[in-house]
């Protein structure tokens, strides 16, 4: 099947590879021709785990291409996917500037019937919008009688880091119409990811496109609980580790997202909370859990620094931190809304300068702060640590999980480890000799 994906982002490109990697002929879209330059090149414009090769193989084989020429991708596909992005506005609501575009651009161009998916995560009721958009177009063009088309609600959720996979073997397919016709040719270009059972859930458009912020929404709250018990166990001398293997043994609970930490980050969990929660403000309702979801996960980012400035008695000017993890979550060279950004970035105002490693995420870390003279960028872990007098575990990176603390103590200037991510074992710390702060691990 002719597919065309709109956005050659973390979705986009996920989507299109994988959807050439079954068979199908691809043509990606990006007005970023640098993006588009690299692609054509052989080189990603994103780190993604098995993303590469895929990209390499279908590319070869000739079922994937690359191209900056909107007409040529609207003329290419049957199904045109708009995966771009949908960033905070100002007030935090989804700028749709990006999804309309792309559905004037159809509106433009298209020569026959279209089947407009939006795989983009956008508020309730952009369907209609999209609709409206490429109805002005073809308006413009005298042809709203003769040619056809349905926009579909598609929301994604793969999560960077094991997008292949989530893509591959999708716990749910989500289709919205309003036309049952549409949903059997979406079920027919989702059929080779959906063998083993029906995953596809078929609804209306407006359920589908809250589906995607209620369980985005709902996986923060997980969190956001999670780091309040944390920042209440630690008040009350209980270790919140114990507290999460209890809770999750039940499976009404469950062990998935009840990870405390330094916060959560991405370019997902956020802005969605963020843009749920405007979306409920437009239809005057109250959102206060969705409000408190989002007040707990701005403080738990600064829990680190608070602990930081609380045992150097606020007297930060002058001193080296070695940082360990700078993307927001491992496996991804991600920084956006990181929990390292919000640390480092106190930690320079404090007058501290920063020695910090990542796998994955230097090139993005230098790009973001390339004019910071107190933020050195280090090739290896051990590096890092070097002169400097605390070391902060931002990022649960499998390589920072079971570090030689024999080095790490000949390499600080004293024994001191601020952990945000609950990576070691307090009672091996004592015996090492380190001091340690963790999240919601209160007991002495
Ligand atoms: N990143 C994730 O893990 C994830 C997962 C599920 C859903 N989402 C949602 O999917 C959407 C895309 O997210 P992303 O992380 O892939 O974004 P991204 O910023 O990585 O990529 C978006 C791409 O769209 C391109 N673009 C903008 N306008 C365009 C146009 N008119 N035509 C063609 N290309 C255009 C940009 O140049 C950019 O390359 C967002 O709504 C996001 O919320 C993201
Ligand atoms: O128990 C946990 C689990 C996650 N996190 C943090 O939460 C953030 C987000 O993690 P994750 O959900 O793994 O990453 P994303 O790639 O942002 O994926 C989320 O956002 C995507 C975009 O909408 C959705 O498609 C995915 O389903 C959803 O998991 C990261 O900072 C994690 O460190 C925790 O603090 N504790």
């Amino acid at each position: 099947m002719k597919v065309t994906i709109f956005g050659s982002g973390y979705v986009g490109l996920v989507t299109g590879t994988c959807l050439a990697e079954v068979g199908n002929d691809v043509l990606c879209v990006d007005v970023d021709e640098r993006k588009i330059n690299m692609l054509n090149n052989g080189e990603s414009p994103i780190y993604e785990p098995g993303l590469d090769d895929l990209i390499a193989r279908n590319k070869a084989e000739g079922r994937l291409r690359f191209t900056t020429d909107i007409a040529e991708g609207v003329g290419h596909g049957l199904f045109q996917f708009i995966a771009v992005g949908t960033p905070p506005d100002e007030d935090g609501s989804a700028d749709l500037q990006y999804v309309l575009s792309v559905a004037r651009s159809i509106g433009e161009h298209m020569d026959d019937y279209t089947v407009v998916i939006d795989k983009s995560t956008v508020p309730v009721g952009t369907a209609d919008r999209v609709k409206s958009a490429i109805n002005e177009e073809l308006e413009k063009r005298a042809l709203t009688s003769s040619l056809e088309f349905d926009v579909v609600s598609n929301p994604e959720f793969l999560k960077e880091g094991a997008a292949i996979d989530d893509f591959m073997k999708p716990e749910r397919i989500i289709v919205g119409t309003d036309n049952p016709r549409t949903t059997e040719l979406i079920r027919a270009l989702y059929s080779p990811f959906n063998r083993s059972h029906d995953r596809l859930i078929a609804m209306d458009i407006r359920s589908a496109e809250l589906t995607k912020y209620a369980s985005n929404a709902m996986l923060a709250t997980k969190i956001s609980f999670m780091n309040e018990l944390a920042n209440l166990a630690e008040r009350l001398d209980a270790d919140i580790e114990k507290v999460r293997i209890g809770m999750g043994s039940d499976p009404r609970i469950g062990y998935h997202f009840i990870y405390p930490g330094c916060g959560y980050g991405g370019s997902c969990f956020p802005k969605d909370v963020q843009a749920l929660e405007r979306t409920a403000r437009e239809v005057d309702y109250d959102a206060r859990l969705l409000n408190a979801v989002e007040a707990v996960n701005y403080r738990q980012k600064q829990v680190l620094v608070d602990k930081i400035h609380n045992h150097f008695e606020g007297k930060l000017k002058g001193l080296t931190f070695a940082v360990w993890g700078l993307a927001f979550k491992p496996n991804t060279d991600d920084m956006r809304e990181a929990p390292s950004r919000t640390l480092m970035e106190a930690l320079w105002k404090a007058g501290a300068s920063v020695q910090a490693y990542d796998p994955e995420a230097m090139g993005e870390a230098r790009r973001l702060y390339s004019e910071r003279p107190d933020l050195e960028l280090v090739d290896d872990p051990m590096s890092a640590l070097k002169g400097a007098d605390a070391l902060v575990v931002v990022t649960e990176w499998p390589k920072f999980r079971s570090p030689d603390f024999d080095e790490i103590k000949r390499n600080l200037n004293t024994p001191l480890i601020f952990d945000g991510r609950n990576l070691y074992d307090p009672a091996q710390m004592k015996d090492a000799g380190i001091a340690y702060y963790a999240i919601g691990r209160g007991l002495k």
